[in-house]
């Protein structure tokens, strides 16, 4: 059997990332516009519509805009943006959070991809608040640095350019677009401080989430906590602080769909942070796609990742 995709942005960061995914693939046949066509209405229109599942790979805006066009015509859909995240009308696509999402997702007419901070931030939180480790309403903070990639095409230029260096703190007015996903996804009823980081390289990233209000010895319960989580996930996996030296490197996962989580600090004085190391490009966007679209399609999940 083979299934016709079409990636709607396919010359962006995380769609050129999708495509190289898939287009080894014999089951996968993929629907290309040439540079005329990309971004004509009509023809992306008839490309869905010949499509077995279209990814968006868009600007939040055009991601809503062709969402809206496609309204009725029963298209199934993954969105990649920042668009739908939040919206009920589409399931959120992180297989590994709970029982029944892989099967939400498999069944689905619209998933939206979770964001990179927020795929980090989500893993770590939303276990821990499930079993009450932390309180829904537990003042949080979040730290995060990224690869400049993650800021798509327009960052990528300036730092390849030499227009920027880097690097940079930003987002400190706690208005990032991450941060409802994070709260609703986490099952947190109060917002957390969060405040990103770009540094002077691609790809990769880390988050970071202290937990200065950890008792001595409560961090054997959390680390047990996420393991217990992640024990059957195939992408999402939590690691002993030994795995890492004493510099823990964001680039470490590039090129992979995984996911390490790890909890540190001194367990005897209390006190904690909770990192998760991901590729920004792999499970924090282009191959969490994919891992989406074989679930929809009902294949193994980890098929060209
Ligand atoms: N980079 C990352 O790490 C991550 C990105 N995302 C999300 O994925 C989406 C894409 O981001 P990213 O790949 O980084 O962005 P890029 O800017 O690299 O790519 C976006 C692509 O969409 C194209 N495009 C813009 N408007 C239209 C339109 N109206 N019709 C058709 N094509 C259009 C652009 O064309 P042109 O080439 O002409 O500019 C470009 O090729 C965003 O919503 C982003 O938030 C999600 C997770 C991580
Ligand atoms: C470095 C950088 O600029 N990062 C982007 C987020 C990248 C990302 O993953 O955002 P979406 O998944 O929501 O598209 C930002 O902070 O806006």
């Amino acid at each position: 059997m083979t299934y016709k995709v079409f990636i709607d942005g396919e010359a962006g960061t995380t769609g050129l990332q999708i495509r190289a995914r898939l287009e080894g693939r014999d089951d996968i046949r993929l629907i290309t516009l040439g540079d005329a066509d990309r971004k004509d209405t009509r023809a992306r229109l008839a490309a869905f519509d010949a499509a077995d599942v279209g990814i968006l790979c868009l600007p939040d805006a055009a991601a809503v805009e062709i969402v809206a066009q496609l309204a009725g015509t029963g298209t199934r859909l993954i969105d990649a943006s920042t668009a739908h995240r939040v919206d009920p009308g589409w399931v959120f696509g992180f297989a590994e959070l709970d029982n029944d999402l892989r099967a939400r997702i498999a069944g689905g007419q619209f998933v939206s991809n979770p964001g990179c901070y927020s795929t980090g931030a989500i893993a770590l939180l939303h276990p821990l608040v499930k079993r009450g480790l932390i309180a829904a309403d537990q003042a949080l903070a979040i730290n995060a640095i990224s690869g400049y990639s993650g800021g798509g095409k327009a960052m990528i230029a300036e730092f390849e350019s030499g227009k920027t260096d880097g690097p940079f703190v930003y987002a400190t007015e706690q208005r990032h677009k991450h941060l409802p996903e994070i709260v609703a996804h986490a099952g947190l009823t109060r917002q957390p401080v969060f405040v990103p980081s770009v540094g002077p390289y691609e790809q990769g990233m880390i988050v970071q989430v202290p937990l200065p209000f950890v008792e001595p010895g409560q961090g054997a319960a959390i680390e047990a906590a996420l393991a217990d989580h992640y024990a059957t996930s195939r992408f999402v996996s939590v690691v002993s602080p030994d795995h890492y030296g004493a510099r823990i490197d964001p680039r470490r996962l590039n090129g992979t769909n995984q996911l390490e989580l790890s909890v540190h600090g001194n367990l005897d004085t209390g006190g904690a942070v909770l990192l998760a190391l991901l590729d920004n490009l792999g499970k924090g966007a282009s191959g969490a796609a994919v891992q989406n679209l074989n679930i929809m399609l009902g294949l193994d999940e980890g098929l060209g990742l």
